[in-house]
């Protein structure tokens, strides 16, 4: 045990982390030149693409050091978006220290800020490394100065790499096993050991990360998952090199994989305390806070026989994603489909890009909304995901949205931009603090003017410089209501929105004019409305067509004809059907672009 260390890396996006992952693996002699390929820790091809890491996993490297020992070296990956967040806490715990990865060419940002107080709290020792210095903007003393005023870190002896370059990595190994301890030891030999995560693998069934907190876990062992009190055998026990490697055992203070033919990932949830069935251990570790979905949206195949292939697409999904929910939906509009809920944007996007591209569905997603809390005149409070189900207005006492508290860190020149914008999403400051090159604004925001563009809009408005961080604080009651769209006076369920009242006026109208510039002529009129109750905010009409497209033409053109006419083709590929009217998916999306 004395020669076990492990870590995690805390790092921004971009920042360098999978760069510098993969040349300590290469350092520790884990894979050839040719197997490293490009980043091996990114295993989803989406991730791999968009270049963030979602999903935490590990590798086990030998390191001979300079004082001639060899050590095993456990690093467990972090995901560094701010939806993922929950997985960073569930990383750290499995772990002694931490790099803090920071671009010397940047500085330090929000991301980071948040999980290396996690990581500070939970006990660990955190190792600043400062990353990039090959880059002529790179300012070490600066990164280094940002550390100590922004996190309150001692950052005299951060290590300035690159991880580009492999200049100075060594450095890094040999900081993490002189300054980050080795595994206390227990006493006893009681099996405890933590589900840091559980995915479901086509071949093995569930596989699950577990870090060894006592005692020793080997195949054939009887297993307890102590929350549902189930048991199971072992059939095999590794670790990541990062190939899968089978051992005959995992001891204490280490970090590996087991695998027991559990069927899904609810049966090894994740933060769960695993034993043996014959001896076990008296209390389960302290868990981690479960991770409640935040955004919801409908999907809905394009087409209704896709349905069945959609409910299978989404079982599936949810084997490896424990933080996916989902539950049948039928709209009046849309017909049936799934009331699915995500961590938040980001995981939304990259549930759907996963069930079109390797599931290859066609699918239209209803405007994301936030959950909230609906207080009857019974008395009795609803959860509320799903604007088309809110209940009529006179059986509603009130309606709480949930609010978050964010951290801002932004250079100052983009601090007016920053405030602007989170005043115009009814934001509330709850302070502004000037550091050492960078301001860090705090306000209460509403997370419904969050989800939908706040992130894209923060980055606009300071040059991509501006970083947050957010954590769900309450629920507070406001004037919202729901806003109805109407089609030739069928209510589109699916359209439904909650709003504050002061943005009604505005979200109706916007939404309308741009239906109809998306909604494509038809043989007649068509009627686009906005309402709240019976009472119409905005209005507008897509007149009828009157001549064929192809009339444009003049008949000389077939080229352009033939264009046109694929054109119509595709557009008709997303279309849903409303009364007699039929609307694209843009038209749907069209909810999710408006400002608020
Ligand atoms: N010049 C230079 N570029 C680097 C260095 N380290 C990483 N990069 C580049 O920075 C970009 C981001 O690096 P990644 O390692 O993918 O960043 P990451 O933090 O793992 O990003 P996520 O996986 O999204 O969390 C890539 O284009 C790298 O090539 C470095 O030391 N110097």
């Amino acid at each position: 045990m004395e020669l076990i260390r492990n870590f995690s890396i805390i790092a921004h996006i971009d920042h360098g982390k999978s760069t510098l992952a993969d040349r300590i693996i290469q350092l520790c002699g884990g894979l050839s030149e040719r197997e490293m390929e490009a980043q091996v820790l990114d295993n989803n091809p989406i991730e791999r693409e968009r270049g963030i890491t979602i999903k935490a996993q590990s590798v086990s490297l030998p390191y001979k050091a300079r004082d001639g020992k060899t050590y095993q070296l456990n690093f467990i990956d972090t995901p560094g978006h701010v939806d993922f967040s929950y997985e960073v806490s569930r990383s750290l715990s499995a772990c002694e220290g931490a790099l803090l990865v920071v671009d010397a060419a940047q500085g330090v940002e929000a991301q980071s800020v948040a999980n290396c107080y996690t990581a500070l709290e939970q006990g660990l020792e955190v190792i600043p490394v400062l990353n990039k210095i090959d880059l002529p903007t790179a300012d070490i003393e600066k990164a280094k100065a940002e550390i100590e005023a922004v996190i309150g870190l001692d950052a005299s002896d951060a290590i300035p790499v690159s991880a580009k370059t492999g200049q100075n990595v060594v450095e890094v190994l040999e900081a993490i096993i002189h300054r980050i301890p080795p595994p206390k030891p227990r006493d006893t030999d009681k099996l405890q050991a933590l589900i840091i995560d559980s995915w479901f693998d086509n071949y093995l069934g569930v596989v699950s990360l577990v870090r060894v907190m006592q005692g020793e876990i080997k195949p054939g062992d009887k297993i307890l998952v102590m929350s549902t009190g189930r048991t199971h055998l072992v059939d095999d026990v590794g670790v990541f090199t990062p190939k899968r490697k089978k051992l005959d055992k995992l001891s204490a203070g280490e970090v590996g994989w087991i695998n027991a033919s559990i069927k899904d990932v609810h049966g090894a949830p994740v933060g769960d305390t695993l034993t043996h069935a014959g001896k076990p251990a008296e209390a389960p570790l302290p868990g981690f806070q479960t991770m409640q979905p935040r955004v919801f949206a409908g999907l809905f195949p394009v087409s209704a026989d896709d349905y069945p292939a959609l409910r299978e697409a989404l079982d599936k999904l949810r084997l490896n994603d424990a933080a996916m929910f989902f539950e049948p939906e039928s709209s009046e509009a849309m017909g049936f489909g799934f009331r699915c809920g995500f961590l938040g944007m980001l995981h939304m996007e990259i549930v759907q890009e996963r069930l079109e591209r390797e599931y290859d569905l066609d699918l239209i997603t209803t405007a994301p909304t936030v959950v909230y809390e609906v207080a009857k005149t019974d008395g009795t409070v609803l959860d509320m995901d799903n604007p088309a189900k809110l209940p009529p207005p006179q059986m509603i006492a009130e309606i709480r949205e949930p609010i978050i508290v964010a951290t801002i860190l932004t250079p100052a020149e983009y601090v007016g931009n920053v405030i602007k914008l989170c005043e115009e999403k009814r934001g509330v400051q709850r302070s502004i603090q000037y550091l050492a090159t960078q301001v860090q604004v705090t306000y209460e925001l509403p997370l419904a003017e969050v989800v939908l563009d706040f992130f894209d809009r923060l980055k606009s408005v300071s040059r991509g410089y501006a970083s947050m961080d957010y954590h769900l604080e309450r629920f507070d009651a406001g004037p919202f209501v729901r806003v109805d769209i109407l089609i030739n006076g069928d209510r589109v369920d699916a359209l439904s929105l909650i709003v504050h009242r002061s943005h009604a006026d505005r979200r109706g109208r916007e939404l309308v004019e741009r239906m109809k510039d998306l909604i494509p002529r038809q043989q007649f009129d068509v009627a686009i409305q906005a309402a709240i109750g019976a009472a119409v905010i905005a209005r507008s009409t897509v007149k009828a067509l009157r001549k064929n497209v192809l009339a444009k033409c003049y008949g000389g053109d077939i080229s352009r004809k033939k264009k046109l006419l694929e054109k119509q083709k595709e557009g008709k590929k997303r279309m849903k059907q409303v009364g007699s009217v039929e609307i694209p998916q843009e038209a749907f999306l069209a909810v999710l672009k408006v400002d608020k």
